[in-house]
């Protein structure tokens, strides 16, 4: 049993925190905004995560969990100190580490024995080595020994709980090999696969792998396009390409591109780092260009089938840059939205969890329902932009019903052709050919 300290707890911090706490140890999990952390104490989660607040609530009450501001008691009473702060883009596109140099000053004005502090948060090679340095300047007494150790999380919001406890490796890049064992330890009730490493190399698997997966997506969306001047179907291609075990089936679908806290930011953080090292990392710039011109290929084609889009009603079916959670930052939604309304188009969202988030973007400039049907309702079109189940799920034949107009455009390859040609919809989707009422 180890004493934890998770210093910054949104939704990396608390899920990593919970499940430590679940597996034996005791953890307290710290932020500086008290409101959330009041929200915590009372067992309520503050994010849309599917199974954590039953979790968390089991490990509070066996008294293994808690949640606090007082981040320096936190650090006194630790001997395992996680950093799972935020590190946003900065305007030039490198990692803002504000918030993790913050924590690295005070974990050294605070420090009274050995403890490993590690880094989770997502940081440019040579920041554990900017936090051992800091925490060194700041620590009350210079004889103090503590260990910098680099373990980046690989958890997906929408399964966070499932991949943390499930998880397939833990990378552990670490300075001494007592900070390692311990680390390693505390993973062993994972029963996962553990790499230990070098710290540098530790920090640069994290980027290395986002922008591994990022540019699998924009490989198949270009593939995608190509499909459609061609007359293929990419779901066909993804398929054949994914049962050849080296290039492996999943990360394969094409779409509107990727959104999210992770892949925009992390592309943006290793071009930017490669560029201070000198290397021009052409292939990530152009992964990050077909990405941003891949997420308005969906207004064209709604361009395509309706013309002008000046006073027609639009169904906007999900704002959530994925299934599963309400996370807006970075949803693809987010350049959409104001396409279409800059071609004064009339929108009415739908999504069934992230509509308060929604509204903080786009206020009252749309309308939203948690409703899919009443989204759908005298709509013109209906636009998919994320994959719920609620919208996978739409029985077409009562949606053809409820709509003034069959047209879908699906940015997320819901449904089979043949279903939608069935049921008689202009369908017009990423990579495949084009449903139109003369073929049905
Ligand atoms: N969200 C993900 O799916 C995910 C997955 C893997 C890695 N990461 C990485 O993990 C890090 C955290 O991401 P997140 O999505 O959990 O961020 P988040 O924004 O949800 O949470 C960060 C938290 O840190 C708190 N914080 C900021 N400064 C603080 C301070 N000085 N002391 C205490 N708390 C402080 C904030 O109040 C906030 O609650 C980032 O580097 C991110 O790239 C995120
Ligand atoms: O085949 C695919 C798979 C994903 N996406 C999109 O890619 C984005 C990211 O999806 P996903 O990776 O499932 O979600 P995240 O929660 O952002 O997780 C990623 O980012 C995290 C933060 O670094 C990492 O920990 C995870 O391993 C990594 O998968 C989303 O917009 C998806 O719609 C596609 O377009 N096609």
């Amino acid at each position: 049993m180890r004493n934890i300290a998770v210093i910054g707890t949104g939704y990396v911090g608390l899920v990593s925190g919970t499940c430590f706490s679940d597996i034996g140890n005791r953890v307290v999990c710290c932020d500086i905004d008290s409101m959330k952390i009041d929200m915590l104490k009372k067992g309520v989660v503050p994010i849309y995560e599917p199974g954590l607040e039953e979790v968390v609530q089991r490990n509070i009450k066996a008294g293994r969990l808690s949640f606090s501001t007082d981040i320096p008691v936190a650090i006194q009473e630790a001997d395992i100190i996680y950093i799972a702060v935020g590190t946003p883009m900065t305007i030039t596109g490198g990692a803002d580490l504000r918030y993790v140099t913050s924590v690295a000053k005070t974990i050294g004005e605070n420090m009274n024995g050995y403890k490993v502090i590690v880094n989770k948060s997502t940081v440019p090679v040579g920041t554990g080595r900017m936090v051992e340095r800091l925490i060194r300047e700041h620590l009350g007494d210079p004889s103090l020994e503590f260990d910098v150790v680099s373990n980046p999380e690989f958890l997906r919001e929408g399964s966070a709980l499932a991949d943390c406890m499930n998880m397939e490796r833990a990378v552990i890049g670490a300075t001494s090999d007592r900070a390692a064992q311990i680390i390693a330890e505390l993973h062993q009730p994972f029963n996962t696969e553990i790499m230990i490493t070098d710290l540098e190399s530790a920090e640069m698997i994290k980027y290395a792998a986002n922008c591994f997966l990022a540019t699998k997506i924009s490989y198949i969306n270009a593939i995608a396009n190509i499909c459609e001047q061609v007359g293929a179907d990419v779901t066909e291609v993804a398929k054949g390409i994914g049962m050849d075990s080296r290039i492996g089936s999943r990360f394969l679908q094409a779409g509107i591109g990727y959104g999210g806290s992770c892949f925009p930011k992390d592309t943006h953080a290793l071009v930017h780092l490669a560029e201070s090292v000198g290397y021009d990392f052409k292939l990530l710039k152009s992964v990050i260009a077909a990405n941003d011109a891949q997420k308005l290929v969906v207004v064209d084609k709604l361009m395509q089938v309706l013309g002008d889009l000046k006073g027609r009603t639009i169904a906007v079916l999900g704002l959530a840059f994925k299934p599963n959670t309400n996370d807006m930052r970075d949803a693809p939604s987010l350049q959409i939205v104001p396409a279409l309304l800059r071609k004064e188009a009339q929108l009415r969202c739908y999504d069934p969890i992230a509509i308060s988030e929604a509204k903080v973007h786009f206020g009252e400039r749309v309308t939203y329902t948690s409703d899919v049907e009443e989204c759908l309702l005298n709509a013109d079109a209906a636009l998919i932009l994320t994959e719920w189940d609620q919208v996978k799920k739409l029985d077409l034949g009562k949606v053809k019903k409820l709509m003034a107009a069959p047209i879908i455009v699906d940015g997320r390859n819901c449904f089979p052709l043949r279903q939608v040609r069935e049921a008689g919809f202009i369908y017009h989707s990423i990579g495949r050919p084009e449903v139109n009422l003369d073929e049905n």
